[in-house]
């Protein structure tokens, strides 16, 4: 599969993910107002992805000139939770002072991590789980999406389930379908059934449960931004899953590049979280489905206290905070 954000001419190429399934189709993003309103649609999404994203989103600046500063401030501040978005465009931006050249050298730089690290963050939690489990092969459960499409290449919690399904250790995945965007029903079905691996999509609302009748060996996430104590903010009804795994003893495993953690901030409370439109409650398919003018809270993500996860690993390993930070 190509990645799924990358430089094409000159031009941001992305796989739309808003097309998925119904239809495998590429964009090409040539301005900052391009990259912006694909970013907030979530044509291109994930932490990971985000943050290729938005190095890409300074090279198009900086080719365009003016005032790039303000131009990359924009693409940062597209999405407010995924620390990626602003951490890529905050590695891009420092390379600007050597011209246009080197902000994109940056960018690819970015892109070309991205696979690697993902690719041993996985592997690494791929053990964990193997340990925290005696059941072969093993039933996993998934939130959102955190593969392929998540990232610019391989995944975090579903690079999980391809790294097990190689070596015939997944019975299946039950997928959360993730109201109210569906990136579960949408995008982490469409790859595990390229990828061949069995799974059944379930309603979020399942996966409680699920896992009271046993049908749970481990819950994968991934993350969009990890705080210094090990919080984790995550799309949301990762918390409640969190909540449920805990009282079932079911292990709660977190997956991501090391550039998802932001040790600037102590602790999850201090998480800015998306509110998104009402449109994607009151809607579906293009029809209403709620009373006209109904209030709603739409929330993009929540926060699981450190508390509640078995793991957080990185390409580094399993990640444990400082004794100061889990304790302030
Ligand atoms: C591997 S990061 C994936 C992460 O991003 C998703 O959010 P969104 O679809 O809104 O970009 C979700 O939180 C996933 O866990």
């Amino acid at each position: 599969m190509r990645r799924t954000v990358d430089w094409a001419e000159g031009a941001v190429e992305i796989i739309d993910q808003v097309a998925l399934p119904g239809e495998y189709r590429t964009l090409r993003l040539r301005t900052v107002d391009e990259l912006v309103d694909a970013v907030r649609r979530l044509a291109v999404r994930g932490a990971p992805a985000l943050g290729g994203a938005g190095a890409l989103g300074v090279a198009l600046a900086a080719f365009a000139g003016g005032d790039v500063r303000a131009e990359a401030k924009r693409v940062a501040e597209a999405r407010p939770t995924a620390v990626n978005l602003s951490w890529g465009v905050a590695r891009a931006l420092a390379k600007l002072d050597d011209g246009p050249e080197a902000v994109l050298a940056e960018a690819l730089a970015v892109l070309d991590e991205d696979e690697r690290l993902n690719r041993a963050a996985s592997a690494h939690a791929a053990e964990v789980v193997l340990g925290a489990s005696q059941r072969r092969p093993l039933r996993l459960l998934s939130h959102c999406n955190a593969g392929h499409l998540a990232t610019v290449a391989w995944g975090t919690a579903l690079g999980v389930v391809w790294h097990l399904h190689e070596r015939g250790l997944v019975e299946s995945v039950l997928v959360d379908e993730t109201r109210p965007l569906l990136q579960g029903a949408r995008l982490t079905a469409w790859e595990l059934a390229q990828a061949g691996v069995p799974y059944r999509i379930q309603p979020d609302g399942a996966a409680a449960a699920a896992m009271a009748r046993g049908l749970v060996d481990c819950v994968l996430v991934g993350a969009d931004r990890i705080t210094a104590n090990g919080d984790v903010a995550n799309k949301i009804g990762t918390y409640g899953l969190a909540i449920a795994a805990a009282h079932h003893g079911v292990p709660f495993v977190v997956v991501a590049p090391s550039s998802t953690v932001d040790e600037s901030l102590p602790t999850g409370a201090d998480i800015v979280i998306e509110e998104r439109a009402a449109g994607e409650l009151t809607d579906f398919g293009g029809l209403r489905v709620a009373p006209e003018g109904a209030a709603v809270f739409n929330p993009a993500f929540d926060v699981t206290p450190a508390a509640l996860i078995t793991a957080v690993v990185t390409e580094h390993g399993v990640r444990t905070p400082s004794a100061e930070a889990a304790h302030p």
